[in-house]
This record gives structure tokens, C-alpha cells and sequence, in this order.
């Protein structure tokens, strides 16, 4: 979670791999994780054979009817999609009976050809694709190695998932060069016909690898201008016609739900982040020694869990400043991520979230809207469960708690 790991059910662990560990074909130039500068032909590294089925032996012995994998990178699809075939066929090996899987990726979108598409489709892939809006706006950060624009790339490997029917997701990085573009953007998704947006504020990429405060590219102002304007855009008279995620997580607590991002929900969710030598860390954004859990290859699974480095990082997020204690917003929001809680010169996370000022913002602006959309959500699905007894489902038959899933397939009823 990152930013996109939802909340899931406390005793549900959510496996994050690293696939490639920093392996990437691109460069761009506000990542906070690989370094690898998108030098092409470079070998690369993924997980020992042994470790690798071990592991997913392991975790599917715990996985209690519900396994979840997210592969991540570096850029995952440099793993090969042999390295891919062979983690079907381990998780279909070692799935206890009626267990639910699922595979997310989380790709830079430009090695998607036909057989990469033809993959996901028939196991069920859910895929995000890291585009950072139109061409001008794309290229001016996500670049190869060579300094040159990734955006037809991307493009066309889109065009192979919408060919083979695969659900995929859009995650748009918001940073100096899009904040000030809320209505492009839009257009742009319109224009596309994405359905699923998430947005990231651009965060820091210094203070994980130093002591340093962060510093950021947008200020927060910026970025609650933007979620201002985007819902604006969004809102269209109460009939939304994609989904956002940040604002219909804000939704579903009007639907007396819990957000599912972890950035807005309670507790950080209790998730392994996996690099390729067995290293296992408790979140994408503390992958340093100090939050080190320990290596799958030489402690079991449940004592990683039972470190206290994991207890010591539940406990950050909760840790809260003064201001979220007394914040109205509090339910909403729950104060942010740890991550972007040092930006000041204390350096001990007991800060307000780096982008408070944008989500008071935001919480202010969409209000009185929301309650209405919430409002008529509820008495719709009131209506149908008066008439059929069944409940209704969100927009497009999609579950309100915002995974994207049809309803059918996800949540209970409310
Ligand atoms: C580290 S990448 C790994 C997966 C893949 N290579 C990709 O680009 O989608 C995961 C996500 O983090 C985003 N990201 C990278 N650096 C970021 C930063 N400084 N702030 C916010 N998001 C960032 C990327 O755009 C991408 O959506
Ligand atoms: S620190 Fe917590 S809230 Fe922030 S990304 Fe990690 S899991 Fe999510
Ligand atoms: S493609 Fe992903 S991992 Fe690679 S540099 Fe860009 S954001 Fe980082
Ligand atoms: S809006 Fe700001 S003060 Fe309120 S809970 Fe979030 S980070 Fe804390």
C-alpha cells in the first residue's frame, strides 16, 4: 500500500511481492523505489525457485478461503510470463479446497502484448496501469532509460487488455505537472473510457532513504485544489460516471462502511511486503532495515507476523497528532499515512499527514453532495430490497465498498 492496499479482514494477509525487486525498464523520475534506471537487457532478479514455493506453500496453509497476491516491482512483467505460469501453478498446488485467489499487478503497462493479455484474462487479473494522464502530461516524468516518453507504450498495452477483456484500473501519480490540470485529466479518462481511477499525490522520495524531512513536488493546497475540482467534474449532477477511489471511499462511510484504502481506515492493514532474496517488511513505504521483519527462508511466517518490529509498525498509524484527535474530519480521514508524516524537522512521525490542508479541503468541499448521492443510494437500495428483498448494488452493479468487484461477487449485503 500502499496507497492501494485496501483494508482487508484482520486475520486476512495481504501479500505484496516485489517481483523483480528494483528491476525496471523505465526511469521516471519521482519513483521512490527503484533506482535501476531503465537500462535495458540488465539481467533479472526474481525469488529462488525453492523459496517461491515454500513460501506460497506456507502462506496458502493460513490462508483460511481467501489468498491474495499483489505483484508489484520494480516492473513485475520483466519476471517473464513463465515465472508467472509457475506461481499459477503453486498457488493451485497448495490452495486448500474452496480457497478464493486473486492476483493483482501493478505494472508501468509497457510489456503488455497479446500473450501477456490472453493471462490475465483467463486467471483473473486485476490490473493497474500507471499513466499519468495525456501524452504531454505522461512523458514528462515516466520515461526509459534512453530519456524517452513511455506513453504509446502504455497505450497500446492497454489497448491489448481492453482486446482480451481483462479488468484493469488506472493509477495516475498527481504531481507538478498534472495538479494544476484537474479538467484535462478528466477529459482525458472520458475520452479513454477508463472506469476505475485512483490518484497519488506525489510523495517524497527522500526521507525513506535518509533521516532528511521529505520534500515534496505539490504543495497541499495544490493537491486539495485538484480533488476540489476533479470531484466538481465527478459529482455531474449526482450521476458520477466513473469511479474514483479516494472519493467514493468518502461515500462509503456515509454508507456506514469503512473506507478501504489504508490511508483513510483505522489501522495500517496487516500485510508482508516480499522482496526477490526472502526479505519481509511490513509496508511498500518501510522497506528499510529498521522495519525489516526478518527472511521467509529462515523464520516461519507466523514468527514474522509475531515480530515486534510488526507490532512497533501497527502501532505508527494510531499514533496520531494532537489536531487528528480533535479533527472533524477524523472519520473520514483517521490521519492519514505514517509515510507522509514526517516532513518537518521533528522526523518522528507524530506530524499531521503532509497532505491534511488537501484532505480537509476535499472532506469541506464534497460534503452536503455526498450525503445526497449517499442519501439516494440508500433509499434505492432500500426500495429494491422492499420489492425483490434483495439488496442493490453501487453504480454499474459495482460493490459500494469501492474494490471495484461486482456486487455479487464481493461484499454482504448493508
Ligand atoms: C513503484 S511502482 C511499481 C509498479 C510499476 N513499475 C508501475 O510503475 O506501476 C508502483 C506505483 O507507485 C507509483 N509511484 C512511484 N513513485 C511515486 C512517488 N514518489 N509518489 C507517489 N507514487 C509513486 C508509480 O507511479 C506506480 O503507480
Ligand atoms: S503506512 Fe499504513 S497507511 Fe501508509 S501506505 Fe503503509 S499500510 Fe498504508
Ligand atoms: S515504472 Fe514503476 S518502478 Fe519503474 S521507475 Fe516507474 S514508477 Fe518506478
Ligand atoms: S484531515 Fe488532517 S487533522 Fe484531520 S484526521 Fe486527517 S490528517 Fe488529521
Amino acid at each position: 500500500m500502499n496507497a492501494c492496499t485496501p483494508a482487508l479482514r484482520p486475520q486476512h494477509l495481504h501479500v505484496m511481492w516485489k517481483t523483480v525487486s528494483e528491476d525496471c525498464n523505465l526511469a521516471c523520475d519521482y519513483c521512490y523505489y527503484s533506482t535501476a534506471g531503465g537500462i535495458p537487457n540488465k539481467p533479472v532478479r526474481v525469488m529462488e525457485p525453492a523459496l517461491l514455493e515454500q513460501f506460497i506453500s506456507q502462506y496458502m496453509a493460513r490462508s483460511s478461503g481467501q489468498a491474495t497476491f499483489s505483484w508489484q516491482g520494480g516492473e513485475p512483467l520483466l519476471a517473464g510470463l513463465s515465472y508467472f505460469e509457475q506461481v499459477i501453478l503453486l498457488q493451485a498446488k497448495y490452495a486448500p479446497p474452496h480457497t478464493m485467489i486473486s492476483n493483482a499487478l501493478q505494472t508501468n503497462g509497457t510489456l503488455i502484448d497479446e500473450n501477456w493479455a490472453k493471462f490475465f484474462k483467463r486467471y483473473n487479473f486485476l490490473i493497474g496501469i500507471s499513466l499519468d494522464g495525456p501524452e504531454s502530461i505522461h512523458n514528462a516524468h515516466r520515461l526509459t532509460g534512453s530519456g524517452k516518453g513511455s506513453f504509446d507504450l502504455v497505450m497500446r498495452g492497454i489497448l491489448h487488455l481492453q482486446q482480451e477483456g481483462v479488468e484493469y484500473n488506472i493509477l495516475t501519480v498527481i504531481h507538478e505537472d498534472n495538479v494544476t490540470k484537474p479538467d484535462e485529466l478528466m477529459a482525458f479518462y472520458h475520452e479513454q473510457k477508463f472506469s476505475y481511477i485512483q490518484f497519488i499525490p506525489c510523495m517524497d522520495f527522500v526521507s525513506q532513504k535518509s533521516d532528511m524531512p521529505g520534500h515534496f513536488r505539490i504543495t497541499s493546497e495544490q493537491y486539495g485544489e485538484f480533488l476540489c475540482r476533479t470531484f466538481d467534474l465527478w459529482y455531474n449532477d449526482g450521476e458520477p460516471k466513473l469511479s474514483i477511489r479516494m472519493f467514493e471511499n468518502m461515500l462509503l462511510v456515509f454508507m456506514h462502511r469503512q473506507a478501504e484504502l489504508c490511508v483513510h481506515s483505522p489501522n495500517c492493514p496487516k500485510m508482508m511486503v516480499l522482496e526477490t532474496n526472502g526479505d519481509a517488511y511490513p509496508c511498500d513505504f518501510f522497506i528499510d532495515e529498521e522495519h525489516r521483519l526478518g527472511n521467509i527462508g529462515q523464520t516461519n511466517l507466523e514468527s514474522l507476523l509475531a515480530s515486534h518490529v510488526y507490532d512497533d509498525f501497527l502501532q505508527i498509524k494510531s499514533r496520531m497528532n494532537e489536531a487528528c484527535h480533535k479533527c472533524e474530519y477524523l472519520q473520514f480521514c483517521h490521519g492519514g499515512c505514517p509515510r507522509n508524516r514526517n516532513w518537518l524537522d521533528v522526523n518522528d512521525r507524530s506530524e499531521v499527514d503532509y497532505f491534511c490542508r488537501s484532505y480537509k479541503m476535499f472532506y469541506a468541499h464534497a460534503n452536503d453532495r455526498m450525503i445526497t448521492l449517499a442519501n439516494r443510494l440508500k433509499a434505492e437500495q432500500m426500495q429494491e430490497y422492499r420489492n425483490n428483498g434483495n439488496p442493490l448494488p453501487g453504480r454499474n452493479g459495482l460493490c459500494l465498498c469501492g474494490s471495484g468487484k461486482k456486487f455479487k461477487n464481493c461484499c454482504q449485503p448493508l
